[in-house]
């Protein structure tokens, strides 16, 4: 079931030259995020800059967020991910959704007016509340982590 989350134009030309985001597919989990420059943008290699989407959103419900995560194309093929790895949107924020786009490869990577850069999936959250304990019930793992179940 699609959930109705309250948005804001904030650059004229989404929903006009650039198209509101939408699901690709029937299946498509992200909704693809452009970029709302005025020009072309050459991000260098090693350069991670910030860019505005032109839309505000207001999740509104705690028990809902969304991420940015990158484009897997241009990830692999152009090195242009994140900035942050991965960029979390509180259900209270109401600012422009922001994308901190980095081009960790070895390339100029230019982007231009109303490419899409990345993508917004919205996730379930679980607000929890901690609960002081001295030992924890013992469970099958304890405190064995970090590969301590060798790597076959
Ligand atoms: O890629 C991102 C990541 C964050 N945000 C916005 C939404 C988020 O709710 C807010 C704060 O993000 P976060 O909590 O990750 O950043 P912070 O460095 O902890 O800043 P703050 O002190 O504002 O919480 O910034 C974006 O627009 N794009
Ligand atoms: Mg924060």
């Amino acid at each position: 079931m699609m959930k109705k989350i309250d948005v804001k134009i904030l650059d004229p030309r989404i929903g006009s030259t650039f198209p509101l985001p939408t699901y690709a597919t029937v299946g498509s989990a992200g909704l693809d995020l452009r970029a709302c420059l005025d020009a072309a943008m050459t991000l260098n290699p090693g350069e991670t800059q910030l860019l505005p989407t032109g839309l505000a959103i207001h999740i509104a419900d705690p028990s809902l967020a969304a991420v940015i995560l990158p484009r897997s194309g241009l990830g692999h093929k152009h090195g242009v991910v994140l900035g942050n790895l991965v960029g979390l949107i509180d259900s209270d924020y109401q600012g422009q959704l922001m994308v901190s786009v980095w081009n960790r490869g070895q390339t100029p990577f230019v982007v231009e007016p109303g490419e899409r850069i990345a993508q917004m999936v919205f996730v379930p959250v679980v607000q929890a509340e901690f609960n002081i304990v001295e030992d924890f019930e013992s469970s099958e793992r304890g405190e064995g982590g970090f590969g301590h179940s060798g790597r076959q």
